[in-house]
């Protein structure tokens, strides 16, 4: 078991336990006496300053002056110092979103991060994810909390036994660039019980850990298989088709033998998905006539919508439903930016669900928890067998993380949004 730890009391506790320390390696321990040398050079170096600010209240002018330099030389050398804290830049919530989320509604911050104590871990981020719930759920948390939000990180410390130094992990760390972690916290990650031990994904990038081969893919696969049930032959709508989700539904879709019909928000997109995804017809949503689309490309009716926006596309959609057609609600990101004070109208839709006996289930890809590993697995045998494609936005630079956020509920993003560290 190999245990790094920079807390110096926990670093004594380690070495007493036999367990641990049968088995550190020669090198391991090395680097925790140096931690532990490192942590008294400044321990004393913070003494001296204090007792050079001391002497500064009581000596003479000339004392005092010899004094404050002196102060000075230690602040300096204290800054100057490689083993400093480890520090995190991170976003702030200051303001709870009202309507559009807004640049001012977030504050980068950049503060210090304690010592590990037994099961944390140190996290360092390497890709961050920009989701779609972020906008709806963050009303759910005070103001002047770490913004929610999932990441890929890199442990680059350990005082837990099942993560090791140089493993990659998805967890829910919040936008920042480091994290101090509990890994057996349940809070540390938004889906699972733990933070996610990446497997190996074949020389594939880390960054699909947040996409088709994370929490959208297992989205895709379980809300629209579980959900929808799919048959060969039947017709398959889905909005928000050029997305992280939309897009993937769409593909397993056809791999399961239905005709797909997709929505989407610009002209880019839609070539996209009927050029290279194949689907046998997209439209956009903004400039098309969505009733009439639906008409001329699904005159048999949809078996299958699987709805990732709600609003007018989806009231089109579920009229043009088939008889026991089954309906995947998804997201309702239309209606992320309205007021949530109000409560949600259901105008007519039960007329329609009734008499043509439809099903139309709300999940949260949660919900299958115990079946994570089975999503990954089939969808990084799809992508490795060519049938499953995957296009990923990426914005550069954790400074961006606001800027990719805003974008990606603006419908800048083709496939899955992620922020690279
Ligand atoms: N239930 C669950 O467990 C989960 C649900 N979801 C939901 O799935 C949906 C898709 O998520 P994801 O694939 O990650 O995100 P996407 O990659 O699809 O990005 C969001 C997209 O939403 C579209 N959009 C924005 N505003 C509107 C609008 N007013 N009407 C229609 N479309 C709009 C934009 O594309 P465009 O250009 O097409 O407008 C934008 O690119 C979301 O609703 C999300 O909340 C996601 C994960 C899990
Ligand atoms: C679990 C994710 C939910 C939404 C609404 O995106």
């Amino acid at each position: 078991m190999l245990c790094i730890c920079r807390d110096t009391r926990k670093h004594d506790q380690v070495l007493e336990d036999s367990t641990y320390y049968s088995n550190i390696q020669a090198t391991e321990y090395v680097r925790l006496r140096i931690g532990f040398v490192k942590r008294l050079v400044r321990m004393l170096l913070q003494m001296k300053m204090l007792c050079a600010k001391t002497k500064i209240k009581k000596k003479s002018m000339q004392e005092r002056n010899t004094n404050y330099l002196l102060l000075e030389v230690y602040k300096k050398n204290i800054v100057q110092l490689p083993f400093n804290m480890v520090k995190t830049k991170k976003f702030i919530l200051v303001k709870h979103f009202v309507g559009e989320p807004k640049e001012n509604d977030f504050q980068l911050v950049e503060e210090d991060l304690p010592a590990l104590r037994d099961r944390e871990i140190l996290c360092e981020a390497v890709w961050l994810s920009v989701d779609p719930y972020m906008r709806p759920f963050s009303n759910n948390f005070p103001t002047g909390v770490t913004m929610t939000g999932t990441q890929v990180a890199k442990v680059t410390e350990s005082c837990h036994p099942e993560y090791k130094v140089g493993m990659h992990v998805v967890g829910d760390f919040g936008w920042q660039t480091r994290a101090v972690v509990n890994a057996d916290d349940p809070g540390a990650s938004l889906w699972l019980e733990k933070p996610y031990i990446i497997p190996d994904f074949s020389g594939l990038p880390l960054s699909l850990a947040l996409g088709v081969l994370g929490m959208p893919g297992n989205t895709a696969y379980f809300g629209f298989l579980e959900i929808c049930d799919p048959k060969p032959g039947d017709v398959v709508v889905v909005s928000g088709a050029a997305g992280a989700v939309g897009s993937h539904v769409g593909q397993i879709a056809q791999l399961k033998g239905c005709k797909v019909i997709g929505f989407t928000g610009s002209d880019e997109k839609v070539k996209w998905l009927v050029d290279e995804l194949r689907f046998d017809a997209a439209f956009n949503y903004k400039t098309t006539d969505v009733v009439e689309a639906l008409k001329q490309s699904t005159p048999e009716g949809v078996d299958c919508y699987f709805d990732n926006v709600g609003g007018a596309l989806s009231s089109a959609v579920i009229s043009q439903m088939r008889f026991r057609g089954r309906i995947s609600v998804c997201g309702s990101i239309s209606s992320y930016n309205a007021d949530i004070s109000k409560l949600p109208q259901a105008p007519d839709i039960q007329r329609t669900v009734l008499r043509k006996e439809l099903k139309m289930e709300g999940f949260s890809v949660k919900y299958w928890n115990d079946r994570w590993d089975e999503g990954i697995k089939q969808n990084l045998q799809w992508i490795k067998e060519g049938k499953l494609v995957y296009r990923e936005t990426v914005t550069e630079g954790f400074e961006n993380m606001t800027k990719a956020f805003i974008g990606m509920l603006r419908g800048e993003n083709i496939g899955k949004a992620v922020v690279k560290v």
